[in-house]
This record gives C-alpha cells, sequence and structure tokens, in this order.
C-alpha cells in the first residue's frame, strides 16, 4: 500500500497542515505531521469547551470503530512550554488513501493555551520513532509504525514548500519530486528521533565551516535551530542584524537581502535561500523580521526545522536499520 497527503502551509509557513480521516463514518482533521514526536493528539468531545476556539473535535462516540483503550492516558510538553494530555481511543486511521486499523488516536482532555490559539490545528500526528510515545501504562505504535507491514516500501517522505502546498508521501519515493540524486546518512534513533549528523555549513557564497551539526529532522518545528557560533556567523554577514532580547533572538529589518545557508548532508548539500530566513514580523509596523535560524542553547542538540527542510525533498527511511535521505529540489 501507499498514500499521498497535501501539506498545507499555516500563515508564515509556522506549520505545516494535512487532512486525516478518522473513524467510522470519516471524521476529518487537520493535523500538524510532526517527525519531533510520536503522540497522534486530536482536539476532540472531550476538551473543554473554553480550550476549543475553532478547531474540529474528533468525537469516539461517534466512530462505530473506535474503542475506549481502557486506563491508558498521555501527557506531552514542548520546548516552547505548549502541552497537551488526555485518554486514548484505538480507531481507523486514513491518510491519502492509506488506511490503517486500530491506531492510538489520543484524546486531549487538556490543552495549552498555545494549541487553543492555533484555530486551524485540529491536532499532531507523531511521526518520530514509537520508543518516545508517551501513552501509558502500555506505549503506543506511531502510524507509520502501525502502517510499515502494509506499505511497498518501509518508508515515507516530506516535500515541504516555501509558502505553498508540500506533499508527505507513505511508501514510496517519488522520484521525479527532486532534482538530481539523494544522498543518504546514517541515523541515531536511540532518544527515539530523526538523528544525525551534518559535516559542515555555508553562509551565502562562502566556503564550507566543517563544524559538524548534529541535530534532529523535525517538521513539527518551525525554524532551523543550531549552536550559537552557527548563528553568530550567520547574522555577522548582515550589516542590521541585532540580537533583541525581548524576542529572545536575532531579528533584522523586514527588507533586508538575507545571505544563503547551506548545510552539509553526507558529500552533498542542502541550500536555504536566504527570503527562507525570514520567518515574520515581530510587530504590527512591520519594520523588524524574526530570523528563521536561532540559537538551540539549552536543547542538547540542533533541530532542523521546516525552515531547512522545506528546502529539500526529505526520505525518512524506516527500514531495519533507519537513515535519512535528502536532496534538492
Ligand atoms: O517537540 C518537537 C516537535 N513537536 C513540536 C510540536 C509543537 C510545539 N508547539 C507547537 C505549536 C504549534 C504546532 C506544533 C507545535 N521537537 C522538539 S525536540 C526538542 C525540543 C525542544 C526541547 C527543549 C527546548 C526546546 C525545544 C522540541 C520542541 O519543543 N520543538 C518545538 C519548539 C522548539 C522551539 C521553540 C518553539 C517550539
Amino acid at each position: 500500500a501507499t498514500g499521498s497527503v497535501v501539506a498545507t502551509p499555516a500563515q508564515y509557513d509556522a506549520e505545516y497542515l494535512s487532512p486525516v480521516s478518522i473513524g467510522t463514518p470519516a471524521q476529518t482533521l487537520m493535523l500538524d505531521f510532526d517527525t519531533g514526536s510520536s503522540d497522534l493528539w486530536v482536539f476532540s468531545s472531550e476538551t473543554p469547551k473554553s480550550s476549543v476556539q475553532g478547531q474540529t473535535v474528533y468525537n469516539p462516540s461517534k466512530s462505530s470503530t473506535a474503542k475506549k483503550l481502557s486506563g491508558a492516558t498521555w501527557k506531552i510538553s514542548y520546548g516552547d512550554g505548549s502541552s497537551s494530555s488526555g485518554s486514548v481511543y484505538t480507531d481507523k486511521v486514513t491518510i491519502g488513501g492509506l488506511s490503517v486499523s486500530n491506531v492510538a488516536v489520543e484524546s486531549a482532555q487538556k490543552v495549552s493555551r498555545e494549541f487553543t490559539a492555533e484555530a486551524d490545528l485540529d491536532g499532531l500526528l507523531g511521526l518520530a520513532f514509537s520508543s518516545i510515545n508517551t501513552v501509558q501504562p502500555t506505549q503506543q505504535k506511531t502510524f507509520f509504525d502501525m502502517a510499515k507491514p502494509s506499505l511497498d516500501s518501509a518508508v515515507f517522505t516530506a516535500d515541504l514548500k516555501y509558502g505553498k502546498a508540500g506533499k508527505y508521501n507513505f511508501g514510496y519515493i517519488d522520484d521525479s519530486a527532486y532534482n538530481g540524486s539523494l544522498t543518504y546518512t546514517a541515523v541515531d534513533s536511540s532518544n527515539g528521533w530523526w538523528m544525525f549528523t551534518s559535516p559542515g555549513y555555508a553562509v551565502g557564497s562562502g566556503t564550507l565551516d566543517s563544524t559538524s551539526i548534529t541535530g534532529i529532522a523535525d517538521t513539527g518545528t518551525t525554524l532551523l535551530l543550531v549552536p550559537s557560533s552557527v548563528v553568530t556567523t550567520y547574522y555577522k554577514q548582515i550589516r542590521n542584524a541585532r540580537y533583541d532580547s525581548s524576542q529572545a533572538g536575532y531579528v533584522f529589518p523586514c527588507s533586508t537581502s538575507l545571505p544563503s545557508f547551506t548545510y552539509a548532508v553526507g558529500n552533498s548539500q542542502i541550500v536555504i535561500p536566504g527570503k527562507y530566513i525570514n520567518f515574520a514580523p515581530v510587530d504590527s509596523a512591520g519594520s523588524s523580521c524574526f530570523g528563521g535560524i536561532q540559537s538551540d542553547e539549552g536543547i542538547g542538540f540542533s533541530i532542523f526545522g521546516d525552515v531547512a527542510l522545506k528546502a529539500a525533498f526529505v526520505v525518512f527511511d524506516g527500514s531495519q536499520s533507519p537513515r535519512l535521505g535528502f536532496a534538492s529540489k
């Protein structure tokens, strides 16, 4: 089997949302496919009304294939301080024509205000490794792990784009979606993430600096978060860039034309065009803009978020020895 689904960017490409059908008859929610976490959680009929502001909710009592996973709970929190928690059902989940039964669908009984504020986001679909799924007492498998036995090939691909719709494919690699060839690199999944080491980086047309960057391929994080030394080197090239402590990040005049950022993958390179690195205005006046490259200080590793991944076609190879493939497009 295979599946293919559109990934539509929210404002400023802050996240990408894909339609997912849950239950019988189908209840279609817009979920953020997240290779940085491993829980499929949704706004539901159990989410307090005061916490639901525009989201579409999953109602298990309206699904003939829903089963309560008795005694199971989940609770997750993210680095930005956001969090959610609740109960667990199993139900049929269909993504782009690919149907999987008995998938753990985590129903939110609590969501933090950051999620309530995201009116278009009805939940997350975790695509990291099942070893970091938060369901207790019995850890649950991700949609990808549940789908794997029926997939033509144990892979999924992310083809996110700048300011327009991209795609997630399951079970096959669309060789027409990228230029040149794929370069594969080793993954360390011991911490549950798609973690790899980039052997170097470059700013603009400069030469490659062989400072390696170890981080995770994370579609659920918006920005590219790298070591402070790399951040400093990048923004040193921009005359009016400055660290704004009130924003806790580098900002620059929105009119600035930005240098590209290149990250190496094995012997090849992915070039992030400068315009991808202007994330969003920090004020309504729109005079200063927040950079798409910021520090990974305090995380313990770097995060290749959407700013980095949307410059590439990315293969998440979940075979016996997982690996990541990157190609330019
Ligand atoms: O959690 C994910 C992926 N799912 C995000 C879902 C999500 C969280 N708010 C959302 C809001 C909307 C949509 C999805 C999400 N990735 C990882 S691995 C390590 C950290 C981390 C750990 C400690 C400190 C910092 C990061 C994060 C992290 O918190 N990223 C989000 C972030 C990172 C930095 C700044 C903001 C957010």
